[in-house]
């Protein structure tokens, strides 16, 4: 399989390279030449089988020959033994066509574990085999930080960087995030958002030089691996309801929109999706686009669901693109009006084929307190508060066919917001119970690019050894 730029310039590159590279050169996001497409067959006999077996089955196209089948089948059954839950990605009933897909029963209690266990096997397999090092770096809003962190501590191959915006994660996320004790790890306070540590990832990227002399590598949905693994969920949730011979519904808990991506991969590839539910906090950039055809960031707001506040979508790039019939021009200038201005308007046919595929729905933090405290109160199913985004805007949209929230988070990452909805503070698993007494190791830094880099620079073992293991 072969991989291409959402800008269309960046050299065009197998599945091994387009992994180490997170980013394309022309700044755009990789995506399969081509997607493939599972039988009819194949999807049914998804249901029943354990899930590293459909991981393996539906990834096997994505990596091609880059990783010997017999190594990609041994990583992946090692990424999804980390997860305590039998199923990995079980299915909950939560209403009489309503389900809920919990995507938290790996290491880090969120859904970014699912891609990030098997990322780091596969790059650190990549880098073995190369004999190379390489850098990771990455922004997050609270949950991809940890799982990364999580998942690269035992990496021999890679240093990890993760810039957090100060003071606007949970203690639970932060610990996660700076208690590890592995030396190839660190934990960076930026002072601004989590849009200003995306952008700082995404500048250091964009430098050439920077990007070559610490071997640069990402681990955001912004990287392919990322993307390619959260799409296997969707078929194993759609076949387990009698996909593909009943259609059914996805509602996203959504910031960056790599998950939400992944479920239209899914479709692409042949899942029977009737909607794709796009389901925002306050922070409703993509919900006003989807109506008004206008992307246009307006400041963040912190909400109860601080994961998602997010106004740079990383991924409606990759929709942008393919909704354009793959324009790369167009995906190009809208990118560098939005660098500009901070806005962009897509075009009328680039909208209709989004609106054909999506829907969108916000919900604000009344609503989102409200929905925790009455499914607590009517299921005794209790939500973290990016899953009652998701559900909260679902329930406004249920249909003939059964809808699936995605349940992103455990609602004990979030105690402060849970206890207030609900007066119950939700106790941590067994498996975090010492986080909040574990010593902290975390550095502060200025909002500012060059300050980033030269933190980046002494520490990197990829530089002092010559990006060479
Ligand atoms: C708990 C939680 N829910 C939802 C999201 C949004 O997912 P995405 O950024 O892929 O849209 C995130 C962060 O990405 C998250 O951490
Ligand atoms: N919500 C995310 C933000 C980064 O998203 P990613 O999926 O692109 O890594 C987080 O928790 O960090």
């Amino acid at each position: 399989m072969q991989y291409v730029s959402s800008r269309g310039e960046a050299p065009v590159l197998g599945f091994a390279d387009t992994l180490l590279a997170g980013l394309a050169s022309d700044g755009g996001l990789y995506v399969p030449e081509t997607w493939p497409v599972l039988s009819a067959d194949t999807i049914r006999g998804f249901a029943g089988r354990p899930y590293a077996e459909v991981a393996f089955d539906i990834l096997s196209p994505f990596v091609g020959d880059d990783i010997a089948a017999a190594d990609l089948k041994q990583m992946v059954e090692d990424a999804y033994a980390t997860f305590p839950h039998p199923a990995v990605a079980p299915l909950v009933q939560i209403g009489p066509s309503h389900f809920l897909l919990e995507l938290f029963h790996g290491p880090t209690l969120a859904f970014k574990d699912v891609a990030m266990q098997l990322i780091a096997r596969l790059m650190d397999h990549v880098l073995g085999q190369r004999e190379q090092r390489a850098t990771i770096v990455g922004a997050t809003s609270g949950d991809t930080g940890g799982a990364a962190i999580a998942a690269f501590a035992a990496s021999r191959r890679t240093d990890i960087f993760i810039l957090f915006p100060h003071g606007r994660v949970s203690p639970v996320q932060q610990r996660q995030m700076t208690t590890s004790g592995a030396d190839n790890v660190h934990a960076v306070a930026v002072d601004g958002t989590f849009d200003d540590c995306q952008a700082l990832v995404k500048a250091m990227f964009n430098d050439r030089r920077f990007r070559e002399r610490v071997a640069l590598s990402g681990v955001n949905s912004i990287n392919w691996g990322r993307i390619m693994a959260q799409i296997v969920y969707y078929f194993t949730a759609a076949a387990s309801l009698g996909a593909p011979d009943r259609t059914v519904s996805f509602t996203v808990p959504t910031g960056n929109f790599g998950d939400i991506f992944a479920g239209y991969g899914a479709k692409r590839m042949g899942l029977p999706v009737e909607r794709l539910v796009i389901a925002t906090n306050e922070n409703d950039i993509l919900v006003r686009t989807l109506d008004r055809g206008r992307y246009e960031t307006t400041g963040v707001h912190a909400t109860m669901s601080p994961s998602m506040d997010i106004q740079v979508s990383s991924n409606f790039e990759r929709l942008i693109f393919e909704a354009s019939g793959r324009d790369g021009e167009l995906v190009r200038r809208l990118m560098q009006q939005l660098g500009q201005s901070g806005s962009f308007t897509l075009p009328e046919a680039v909208l209709a084929a989004i609106g054909a595929e999506f829907d969108a729905g916000t919900t604000d933090e009344p609503a989102t307190a409200g929905t925790i405290k009455r499914m607590l109160a009517t299921t005794a199913y209790l939500l973290d508060p990016h899953t009652a985004v998701g559900v909260a805007v679902a329930e406004s949209r249920l249909g003939r066919e059964p809808m699936i929230t995605l349940g992103t988070a455990h609602p004990a990452k979030f105690p402060a917001a849970i206890e207030k909805a609900t007066g119950i503070s939700p106790a941590l698993p067994p498996s975090h119970a010492d986080l909040m007494q574990k010593r902290e190791a975390l550095d502060r830094l200025p909002n500012e690019i060059g300050a980033v880099q030269d933190y980046i620079r002494a520490r990197s073992r990829a530089v002092s050894q010559g990006a060479e293991a």
